[in-house]
């Protein structure tokens, strides 16, 4: 219950992460009171310890790979080495100086106040809503919770014993670890891995499965060889246990070996903030994410949840769409065609039905592929590791899914995802005129040499 100390706002935002502050500026730009409270830094994953400080490493394990191959076409260097504290360094530089704008807009709206503290809420039935940081008490009809999610820590025997890191201690690291163990071989375990190989880590990847397992089969396996092909070892046992000794960490697993390593890295998936928020009331899905409708309303009136926080979506482009989507009365987030990427190097680019799922769509499914090795401009480039696939309907022609694990896989899905949102057929891809010699003129290379599936 709210006490009569409680300050009034039009709209109270909760997490200032990929969704939050949009919507705060739009309501602000209209004149109204708007709260945000963040409980870490503004800029929430993405910006803090997600996609942008791991892309910023990406790119100096991409120099560095680079460098080493830098003979092949007929470039001499002298001795290769990696100064990791300097990585690092301008990581940090790049990330503080993306944060410094977003906090000062912030700080500088007079409709806008940000606070710093953890929320609970408490959503009143009569639309009233409560919102509690330290000893301030909000009070508002709006309120909109963009408040993410955080990395699981696996009940695992023995890790409460141990130190080990998620990914928001990897990115603090000052020292290159020796030999990094890796548990999860999904988006975060593959990145991650791929790039302290790179930096001159020993890594193992206890990927638990197939690396990249909600892929085709194939498709894991060429990104296993990659890895592999790199120095990483990768194992699909699960780990079923954690023990450590004299700096030394043993990592027990589902097939009785044990792999070591000297630093542990957490990568076994996400789990949404929702516990923070107290005794909230809100209605969840089945797996734990805020239930929503298609226009992010929760089930309380004058609640909305924006974000991975919703389960409609992982990524920062889903959480940042969903703010677009909200602000305009017009759109729904029904039918939303996400395509997303793995940024290992090459990266692996999706959008739609994988190959399996295609096959039991109980559709008529044309697929076609091509091994990058025969695309001119990776050839070009020495770059023809992977390889494309596409799926469309026979009788609707409409495109189904695509993958592209190669150079350029991220644009690439992205060209197929936005003919598959504006419904665009299959056959008017094939004839648009490409660019030579783009890894998009394959495209209608591929969409020519469709098949039925086998
Ligand atoms: C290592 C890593 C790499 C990634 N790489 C990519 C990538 O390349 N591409 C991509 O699209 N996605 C990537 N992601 C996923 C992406 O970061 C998330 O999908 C995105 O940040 C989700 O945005 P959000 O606004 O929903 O939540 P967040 O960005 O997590 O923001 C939520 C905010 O809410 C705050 N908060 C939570 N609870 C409370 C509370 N009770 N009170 C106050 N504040 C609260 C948090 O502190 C946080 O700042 C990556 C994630 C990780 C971990
Ligand atoms: N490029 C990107 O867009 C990008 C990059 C990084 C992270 N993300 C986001 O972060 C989210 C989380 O990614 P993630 O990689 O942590 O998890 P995930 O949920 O995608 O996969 C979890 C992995 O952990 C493994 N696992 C679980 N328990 C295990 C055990 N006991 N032993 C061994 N392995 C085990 C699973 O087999 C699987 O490989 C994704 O949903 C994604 O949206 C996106």
């Amino acid at each position: 219950m709210s006490s009569n100390n409680a300050e009034e706002f039009d709209a109270v935002v909760v997490g200032a992460g990929q969704a939050g502050p949009g919507v705060a500026g739009a309501l602000a730009s209209r004149g109204e009171r708007v709260a945000v409270v963040e409980m870490a830094q503004v800029g929430g994953t993405c910006l803090n310890h997600g996609c942008r400080p791991t892309k910023a490493l990406r790119a100096s394990a991409l120099a560095a790979h680079r460098a080493h191959r830098a003979t092949e076409y007929g470039v001499l260097t002298g001795k290769i080495t990696v100064d990791f504290p300097a990585v690092m360094q301008r990581m940090h530089t790049m990330i503080d100086g993306m944060r410094e704008p977003l906090l000062d807009w912030l700080t500088s709206d007079e409709h806008l106040e940000l606070i710093h503290g953890q929320a609970t809420i408490a959503a009143g039935e009569d639309g009233e809503h409560t919102v509690r940081v330290g000893d301030r008490e909000l009070r508002t009809r709006k309120l909109y919770l963009d408040i993410g999610a955080r990395a699981v820590v696996p009940d695992l025997p023995g890790l409460d014993q141990v130190d080990h890191l998620t990914e928001i201690e990897l990115l603090q690291l000052t020292q290159l670890p020796e030999r990094l163990v890796i548990i999860g071989g999904s988006y975060i375990g593959c990145e991650f891995g791929q790039m302290f190989r790179r930096f001159g880590s020993e890594v193992t990847i206890v990927a638990g499965g197939r690396p990249a397992a909600r892929e085709d089969h194939d498709v894991s396996d060429l990104l296993r060889e990659l890895l592999e092909g790199e120095g990483i070892t990768v194992t699909t046992g699960r780990a079923t246990g954690v023990s450590s000794s004299d700096g030394e960490i043993t990592v027990s697993l589902s097939d009785g070996s044990e792999v070591t390593g000297t630093q542990l890295l957490l990568a076994v998936g996400r789990r949404p903030n929702v516990d923070l928020l107290g005794d909230h009331g809100l209605e969840l899905d089945d797996r734990g994410y805020l239930k929503i409708n298609s226009r992010f309303e929760t089930s309380a009136p004058g609640v909305w949840a924006l974000g991975d926080v919703n389960g409609h979506g992982a990524f920062t482009h889903t959480a940042y769409q969903d703010s677009q989507i909200l602000l305009d009365p017009d759109r729904t987030v029904d039918g939303r065609i996400t395509a997303y990427a793995m940024f290992t190097d090459p990266p692996l680019g999706r959008v739609g039905m994988t190959e399996a799922e295609a096959r039991t769509s109980g559709r008529s499914v044309l697929k076609a592929d091509l091994p990058m090795s025969k695309v001119s401009r990776a050839i070009i480039d020495g770059e023809t590791e992977g390889m494309m696939r596409i799926l469309v309907d026979a009788d609707s022609e409409e495109i189904l899914g695509a993958c592209f694990f190669g150079m350029h896989g991220d644009d690439l899905a992205q060209q197929i995802g936005l003919a598959m949102q504006a419904g665009i057929g299959y056959k008017a891809v094939r004839d648009a005129l490409p660019i030579h010699p783009s890894v998009a003129e394959f495209i209608p290379t591929l969409l020519g040499s469709l098949q039925p599936l086998e």
